[in-house]
């Protein structure tokens, strides 16, 4: 079957005057790409040529410094900080400006970047970020005609922080070489458009499982949508799962402009709920979406401030959490054997907790499955896809609706920070071979650690049960259930660690579920105190920039 092609659609400004009938007819094709693929690629003209050369000249610059500059770029959210080559993805590397259509943000990156300065890194990043923020606001006005929803749009878009991540992909070696040069994720920002110079290699899993390579085109962008705008939408937006391939010799440079939204809820809209689409997902914070994540890794001990932080995004639908794995970032590449495994599990039924998932009411539960590396001359070995998961039997019948009021209010983070554990046990353990994690048995309450061997990269995954309190003054629903994290951390490289986070409801379906994890994606944070640097670079010549609005 011959894989279907992305929708590429026109957004020339000059199309693009709202109301005028092309703009309707945009509108209409931009809509049926984000429901039925989550993606489309628009050819834009709001970034000339002139700021097209310069901002790629700004991602070699970045690429360019030593590696002791570029880790200066750290962040308090998970997987914010510079990203260099990992034994999993050797070829990728990444670095990222939060806030960058701000001045501040772009100056407070800059400047860690090079102390003495440098103009044109400045300019044209805050040129182009500003530009695709435009396009993001154009796409998000036509999401809003079309649902009816001009309203709560606005609101969002006034709420929506941009982060510009500049990533590098090298070659694979000559013949053997590993071509995986991130692998397979959805995103969990809002929205993401991507821009590449023009060296292929993304590749979108369509709802039916088939890879679409996306053909690099000049002037393109590719608009995706991310988890949360998934879960805004109540699933109706497609948040596609994809990855990069590298092919030919040609180094591939690439843009994302991930969308976050800070100071606000994410909320389905009314009108997007009815009859036949109930809500899928409780109110949420984006930012804790992220947040619990980064306490899960960093296994802070102060608890979560329990006003302030709404939990992340619960699945309320009664449909069958998603069945494929996705592993994002992966974990270490040694594959593990438990030599001391954890009793088997009672039949356990979990829901993936906060990834945000959507499936078809009509679908039936799938299979457990993993990705398969596309048909290329040296597909990535399944080493680079070790995998953590949680299997549980099939369910044999639909499950029962599940009984949570959207208005219900929200319980509290259920964070490892402040339901975990009274014991811990340690299983050392070598490798190979296998891979697969079973669930140790639900409550009492417990932390249980496996050491990888062997290292480098040590490697640990840790298994938590969390019990709810017995009661809690900030929910009416006293029986939160358990929820069980496995928490793979890579030492070496933690933000390739994985966390996987499940919450057991007797009423919904066995699953298998992993966590997606995006290292080039956070949101945004107030940027840490500069620090004290005396390296010194060169930047490029001077340059000079038009945008064209
Ligand atoms: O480099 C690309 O084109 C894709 C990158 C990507 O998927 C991401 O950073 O989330
Ligand atoms: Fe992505």
């Amino acid at each position: 079957m011959t894989p279907p092609k992305l929708s590429v659609i026109d957004f020339s400004l000059k199309n693009l005057i709202p109301n005028s009938s092309s703009w309707n007819t945009t509108c209409s094709e931009a809509m049926h790409a984000l429901e039925e693929h989550g993606v489309f690629i628009a050819t834009y003209d709001g970034v000339s040529q002139e700021l097209d050369d310069a901002i790629f000249l700004a991602s070699r610059d970045v690429f360019d410094l030593p590696t002791k500059v570029k880790v200066l770029s750290t962040s308090d959210t998970p997987y914010h900080a510079y990203s260099g080559k990992t034994p999993i993805m050797p070829l990728y590397e990444s670095i990222g400006i939060e806030n960058a259509t701000t001045t501040e943000g772009v100056e407070f990156f800059t400047k860690l970047m090079w102390p003495s300065g440098n103009e044109n890194f400045g300019k044209s990043t805050l040129m182009f970020s500003k530009a695709v923020a435009e396009l993001y606001q154009i796409v998000m006005r036509m999401v809003a005609k079309s649902y009816g929803i001009k309203e709560q749009c606005e609101t969002l878009l006034g709420s929506s922080v941009q982060n510009l991540r500049f990533m590098k992909y090298l070659c694979p070696e000559e013949d053997e070489g590993n071509p995986l040069g991130m692998l397979p994720h959805t995103d969990i920002s809002f929205m993401t458009i991507l821009h590449d110079k023009q060296v292929k290699g993304l590749q979108i899993k369509t709802k039916e499982g088939q890879w679409i390579e996306v053909d690099p085109l000049p002037s393109s962008f590719i608009v995706m949508a991310g988890d949360v705008c998934m879960a805004w939408s109540n699933g109706r937006i497609h948040a596609p799962c994809h990855r990069v391939i590298m092919q030919g010799n040609q180094e591939r440079y690439s843009l994302g402009q991930f969308t976050f939204i800070r100071g606000l809820d994410i909320q389905i809209p009314q009108k997007l709920i009815d009859e036949d689409h109930p809500p899928q997902f409780k109110d949420f914070d984006h930012y804790n979406y992220n947040q619990l994540k980064k306490n899960l890794l960093t296994n802070t001990h102060s608890p979560p401030n329990q006003h302030h932080h709404p939990p992340p995004p619960s699945p309320i639908t009664t449909n069958p959490p998603p069945t494929t794995t996705h592993h994002y970032p992966p974990p270490p590449r040694t594959t593990t054997t438990l030599h001391h495994q954890p009793p088997p599990p009672p039949p356990l039924t979990t829901t993936r907790y906060h990834t945000l998932t959507h499936h078809s009411p009509n679908q039936p539960p799938a299979t457990p499955h993993h990705h398969h590396h596309p048909t290329i001359n040296h597909p990535p070995t399944s080493t680079t896809h070790h995998t953590t998961t949680a299997t549980t039997p099939p369910h044999p019948s639909p499950p029962p609706v599940l009984p949570l009021p959207t208005n219900t209010t929200p319980p509290p983070p259920a964070t490892a920070t402040t339901l975990t554990k009274t014991t811990t046990h340690h299983y050392h353990h070598h490798p190979p071979p296998a891979t697969t994690y079973h669930h140790p048995p639900a409550p009492p309450p417990t932390s249980t650690t496996y050491h990888h061997h062997p290292s480098p990269p040590p490697a640990t995954t840790t298994i938590h049960h969390h019990l709810p309190p017995p009661t809690s003054t900030h929910h009416p629903s006293p029986s939160l259930p358990p929820i069980i994290t496995i928490h793979t951390t890579n030492h070496c490289h933690p933000s390739l660690s994985t966390t996987t986070i499940y919450l057991h409801h007797p009423s919904l379906l066995p699953a298998t579920t992993t966590l997606i994890h995006h290292p080039s994606l956070s949101p945004p944070s107030t940027p840490p105190p500069t620090p004290i640097t005396t390296h010194h670079h060169h930047p490029s010549p001077p340059l000079r920039l038009h945008h064209p609005s």
